[in-house]
């Protein structure tokens, strides 16, 4: 046989070494089973929280390696809702049977454990077991989503997300829920705590240290609570035996930036002084500025600082928001003893690993950079940023270790609620008129009129409404006054006036706070919201007039109302003042139930025959065709006996040349 002479016997490694191993990548993943987030090694870490049913269904069949066929027409109705209220929402009375059955439930809902592991397993071992451990989780929410019924949380679903917390827990000593201040009780999962207890570190890191880790929540964004609510959330987590700490981020960085400020205006002077160069007005404007800066900075400082020291005066050291230093030393003291957690080599670790866990947008990132009292991590308003946990040394004796936010697998009443929360990211949103509903019913209208300058005028039960602000009311109001309309026909652009106000709320531009167990919402809010106006009191509203799609709203004069087809508004879109003046009008006007007569001829009048240039339209107001209108100019013609100018001859065929 002839030599093969086109191929070289003795290949480069190189080009071999990447075939091999894509041959062996693909044999791994075939024997480890597929899962659509291995498939995609780009997207390993992407957060999945909302899963559209068919993948969801064929991201499970994956894991568990099944194989399905297909059922048609089998379409079961949930649920239906009644018209009178906002199907997305609850009614007081269902709201209560939900939380009560989800309190039963409780045990049920559970963080995903990683399965026990021997150092002894090879790689593909162990994320089979993780994987299959995983798949088992899924099933028991599934259970709990499909046949009870229960709403949960977006909880997480890749795996690849779980398994940065499990590595984030091992390591950490102390573990430190951040929750957010306006609902703490959302963002705590007491399961994570007693998860804590059970697990083991990875040797050589923070040693085994089984049972030792401790756990606290950190109530961060506790600039938006006040004294007396701190104390009453500080009674709540006393009698519940859980360890806390409020905190805000925001202030810390605030205060961070008005001392560097500052700092840097005094050294700014200080030069200026030194080389007694006042002769230049460009360095006398930068003194004059700087120095005005650093009024302002300290003024600010001062601001701060009396205000809390005020408030610290009749109140209660649990309530306290701690400074950066005070919380350092909080972790200090919350740490378990060090010495339980000793390597195989028998030594302890020799700093503090705090774990910071928590759901996406509760300010772990603002938290760390406050620490760290510069930026490093980077901060957005929308959830799920952080991708990936980062271990940062902040001092001799501590480290943290920033996980991914993570939404919890934990009973949720309804969508809304998670949208208000910030739990759902607002941008992706398409049903809007739940969450806004939910903020018209928690925020007094007054407060919403004040911050947006607006005023929203609402319909009586006279006129079909319960005099309460709607979620419709609210936003047409919000659109006409900023100019917000939809492309082609002009109308108010609800969700994109839904959007801003719903990341006002999250933002805490528009403020509430749930309040603990046992105390009333409303009496809980009713302090902030009383400062609210008083600090809004001044404030101009939107010139406003009666105009747009519901005339119920009052809206701002120089915006257009939206183009109707010519026909008039609705009866129910009126306002009672204008109901009462119509139905005088059409029902007790004598002149117009007598039908309108041409005074000099005292013929009956015909639109058509008196007014023929108008012969677009009909008496009724619609158009007629122009056949019509021709008939008309005809018989008005032959009526009067005046001639019409020659009609345009319609182009005829002559039929020539067809046969
Ligand atoms: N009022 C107030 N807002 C805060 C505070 N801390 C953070 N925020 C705001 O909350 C939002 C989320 O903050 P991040 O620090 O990015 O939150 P995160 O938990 O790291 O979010 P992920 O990276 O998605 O996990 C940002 O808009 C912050 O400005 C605080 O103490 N008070």
């Amino acid at each position: 046989m002839a030599p093969n002479k086109g191929r070289d016997p003795n290949p480069s490694g190189l080009g071999r070494a990447i075939i091999n191993k894509k041959v062996k990548d693909a044999k791994r993943m075939q024997e480890s089973g597929l899962y659509s987030v291995d498939m995609d090694s780009t997207n390993r870490l992407k957060s999945v929280t909302q899963e559209h049913d068919l993948d969801e269904f064929l991201n499970t069949a994956q894991l568990a390696g099944t194989e399905f066929t297909a059922e048609r027409r089998n379409v079961k109705i949930i649920q239906q809702t009644s018209v009178s209220r906002n199907p997305h929402l609850l009614s007081e009375q269902e709201e209560k049977k939900v939380l009560q059955k989800h309190q039963e439930n409780k045990q049920r809902l559970r963080v995903p454990r990683r399965p026990p592991w021997k150092k002894s397993m090879t790689v593909e071992e162990l994320d089979r077991q993780e994987k299959d451990s995983f798949l088992e989780w899924r099933r028991g929410l599934a259970e709990l989503q499909d046949e009870e019924a229960f709403l949960l949380t977006p909880f997480e679903r890749n795996l690849e997300v779980w398994r940065q917390l499990w590595r984030v827990l091992e390591r950490s000593h102390l573990i430190v829920q951040i929750v957010d201040a306006r609902n703490p009780l959302r963002f705590r999962c007491e399961d994570l705590e007693s998860y804590v207890e059970d697990v083991e570190g990875t040797e050589g890191e923070a040693g085994t240290g089984k049972g030792k880790r401790r756990s606290m929540l950190l109530i961060n964004k506790a600039d938006l609570l006040n004294a007396k609510q701190r104390c009453q959330w500080a009674d709540y987590f006393d009698a519940q035996g859980i360890h806390y700490a409020f905190y805000s981020a925001a202030d810390a960085a605030a205060i961070q930036q008005a001392r560097r400020d500052a700092a840097e205006a005094l050294e700014l002077k200080q030069r200026q002084e030194e080389e007694g160069n006042d002769d230049s007005d460009e360095d006398q404007d930068a003194a004059e500025s700087s120095k005005s800066d650093k009024e302002n900075s300290t003024d600010e400082e001062d601001m701060y600082f009396s205000a809390e020291e005020e408030e610290e005066e009749d109140h209660d050291p649990r309530a306290k928001v701690l400074t950066v230093q005070e919380l350092e030393d909080m972790f200090m003291k919350m740490a378990p003893d060090l010495r339980e957690f000793v390597d195989p080599t028998g030594k302890p670790p020799t700093r503090l690993v705090v774990g910071l866990v928590g759901y996406p947008n509760v300010g772990k990132s603002s938290t760390i950079n406050s620490l760290l009292g510069e930026k490093k991590v980077s901060v957005s308003s929308t959830p799920g940023k952080t991708k990936h946990f980062q271990t940062i040394h902040l001092s001799e004796s501590i480290v943290l270790c920033d996980c991914p936010g993570l939404v919890f697998p934990q009973f949720a009443t309804t969508k809304a609620d998670l949208v208000c929360d910030g739990v759902l990211p607002i941008d992706q949103l398409r049903e809007y008129s739940g969450p806004v509903s939910l903020l018209t019913i928690r925020l007094p209208r007054e407060i919403l009129e004040a911050t947006y300058g607006l005023t929203i005028k609402t319909r009586g039960v006279e006129e079909g409404g319960d005099g309460s602000v709607t979620a419709e009311n609210f936003l047409i109001a919000y659109a006409i006054a900023r100019g917000y309309v939809r492309s082609g026909q002009g109308n108010p652009d609800e969700a994109r006036s839904a959007r801003y106000i719903l990341k006002d709320y999250v933002n805490g531009k528009l403020l509430f706070c749930h309040a603990p167990p046992g105390i009333a919402d409303a009496e809980f809010n009713e302090p902030t919201h009383k400062n609210a106006l008083l600090r809004m009191a001044g404030k101009k509203r939107a010139p406003v007039t009666r105009v747009g799609k519901d005339s119920d709203t009052f809206v701002h004069s120089n915006v257009l109302p939206p183009v109707t087809d010519g026909s008039l508004l609705p009866a129910q879109a009126l306002g009672s003042k204008s109901r009462a003046i119509d139905k005088d009008f059409f029902e007790n006007n004598t002149v117009l139930n007598a039908k309108p007569f041409i005074q000099e001829t005292g013929k009956e009048f015909s639109r058509l025959k008196l007014y023929p240039h108008q012969n677009m339209v009909a008496n009724d107001g619609t158009p007629i065709q122009s056949k019509q209108s021709r008939l008309a100019m005809l018989l008005e013609s032959v009526e009067t006996g005046k001639k019409h100018k020659k009609m345009k001859r319609v182009k005829q065929r002559s039929g020539r040349g067809y046969d």
